[in-house]
């Protein structure tokens, strides 16, 4: 993908609020326009990187693109994951993202029994690679 690393950044607005309550993994949701502007070669999917909310700390995120095929969403849609613990929700603040790579495309699964294990799988084994590594992350 030769747009990747892709900066952007776009405030925080509300999903379905599945992230936290489904899944226990919160995702803060880009407004339309920040989707809308991604360049043709950044695909649907699954990707890793950095992300800061207005002018704190940079962590490690994970970003899903697409339309969450388990959840059949009309609307395509950009979710970071931070790898932090936030004292409490941003909505309404800037999100910066730098999505470093792809990790994979988007899946269906049969059930939240078999959606949220793979991810919380996913999300440990991206926190455990370190900031060198993270340049060539195959989870
Ligand atoms: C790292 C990561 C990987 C994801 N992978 C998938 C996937 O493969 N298939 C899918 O349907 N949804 C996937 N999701 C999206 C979740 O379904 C989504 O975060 C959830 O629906 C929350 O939506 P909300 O922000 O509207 O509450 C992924 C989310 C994250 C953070
Ligand atoms: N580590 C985190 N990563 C992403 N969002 C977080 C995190 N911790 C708290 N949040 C908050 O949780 C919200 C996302 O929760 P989520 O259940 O996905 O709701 P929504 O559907 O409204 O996006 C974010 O907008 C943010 O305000
Ligand atoms: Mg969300």
């Amino acid at each position: 993908m030769r747009s990747l690393p892709y900066f952007c950044r776009g405030q925080v607005v509300r999903g379905f609020g599945r992230g936290s309550k489904q899944l226990g993994i919160p995702t803060a949701n880009f407004p339309e326009q920040v989707v809308d502007s991604l360049p043709a070669d950044v695909s649907t999917g699954i990707y890793y990187g950095w992300a800061s909310v207005g002018s704190g700390d940079v962590h490690k995120m994970v970003v899903s693109i697409g339309w969450n095929p388990y959840y059949k969403n009309m609307k395509k849609s950009m979710e970071t994951h931070i790898m932090h613990t936030f004292k409490e929700d941003f909505y309404g603040e800037i999100l910066n993202v730098a999505i470093v790579g792809y990790l994979r495309p988007e899946k269906n699964f049969d059930s939240l029994g078999f959606l949220s294990p793979f991810l919380n799988g996913e999300i440990e084994k991206v926190k455990k690679v370190n900031m060198v590594d993270i340049f060539s992350l195959q989870v």
